[in-house]
């Protein structure tokens, strides 16, 4: 029998704002003067086990969202999610069991350090501490943050020693299926490539499925084996990294066409805008991390 994909979406649409509001003081039903936003329109696509899959879009273009639908925290209005097999909606449990999601705005205790912040974590996952322990340094030590590091309030790590900590915390879990929303925005240079040489390892020596989104055009194109574009909530192509730029730059009459190209002549405008928020980033990041810390990758 063959086996069934890490993730299918099927169809999937959610829209944001209620056709009818209630009125403050009477509680009468009447229109909603907001227009509501479609955030994902009727969006289908299939994971394979063991694939890093990517989701490249702007901002607002429904990422987060689908991101979202996929981990049971939103319910789709319409349309069939399946991880592995399982609906989401009818098999909700089991399937927590097999993902975990990182998100950038994951929540922390940041007076607390690292290592609290994901024992507490261990704790609610039900995992024995001496294991959750050693999994703690031994992901924090494979991303390149060494051990002393984290015993710090999580307040005096930069940005990208945070996202480590948080997705350290998604891995404890074990899951099968990883779901990064934007896992590298905002980081440093270095942080950026820590996390994207980890998911490859992690998918490489672990099999893990790894869904992610990202509006960094290079991150997909290098990390992903095959990207979604999506732009106001649809998906505009899906194929592979090459597949995408030969076909595009066929279309443009341009043999080496690059991502940008693509994602140009697909949605009608750039992401130079926002790669430029990225890069003053890199630059507070970089005055914050503590230029000593070298990677210890392998460790
Ligand atoms: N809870 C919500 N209530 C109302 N509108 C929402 C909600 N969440 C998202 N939206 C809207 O849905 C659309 C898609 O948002 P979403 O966050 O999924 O996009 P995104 O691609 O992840 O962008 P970003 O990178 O900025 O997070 C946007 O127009 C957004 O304003």
């Amino acid at each position: 029998m063959q086996q069934a994909p890490a993730l299918v979406v099927a169809n999937i649409y959610k829209q944001f704002g209620a056709s009818e509001v209630k009125h403050w003081l009477t509680r009468r039903p009447r229109p909603n003067p907001k227009p509501p936003v479609v955030a994902v329109d009727h969006v289908s696509l299939d994971v394979a086990e063991g694939e890093i899959f990517g989701l490249l879009g702007a901002n607002g273009s429904g990422k987060s969202t689908l991101i979202r639908l996929i981990s049971t925290l939103l319910i789709p209005d319409s349309g069939k999610i399946q991880v592995f097999g399982l609906d989401v909606r009818n098999d909700e449990k089991a399937v927590k069991r097999l993902i975990n999601r990182v998100s950038v705005e994951a929540s922390f205790f940041k007076k607390l350090s690292a290592l609290e912040n994901l024992m507490y974590a261990a704790r609610l996952y039900d995992l024995k501490p001496a294991y959750a322990r050693a999994e703690c340094v031994r992901i924090l030590a494979a991303l390149g943050l060494k051990e002393k590091r984290l015993y710090e309030p999580l307040e005096n790590m930069s940005r990208g020693m945070q996202q480590k900590v948080a997705i350290a915390r998604g891995l404890l879990t074990k899951p099968r299926l990883l779901l990064l929303d934007e896992p590298t925005t905002g980081l440093d240079p270095r942080s950026r490539s820590d996390v994207q040489r980890f998911v490859r390892r992690l998918r490489d020596e672990s099999g893990t499925t790894v869904f992610l989104t990202t509006h960094d055009m290079d991150e997909a194109d290098r990390l992903c084996d095959r990207i979604a574009i999506i732009d106001a909530g649809k998906i505009v192509a899906l194929d592979t990294p090459q597949g995408l730029k030969d076909r595009i730059g066929q279309q443009i009459g341009k043999p080496n066409a690059t991502m940008e190209d693509v994602f140009m002549t697909l949605t009608g405008r750039s992401l130079a805008d926002e790669d430029f928020m990225d890069e003053d980033t890199d630059y507070m990041e970089h005055h914050h991390e503590d230029q000593a810390e070298h990677s210890i990758e392998g460790a």
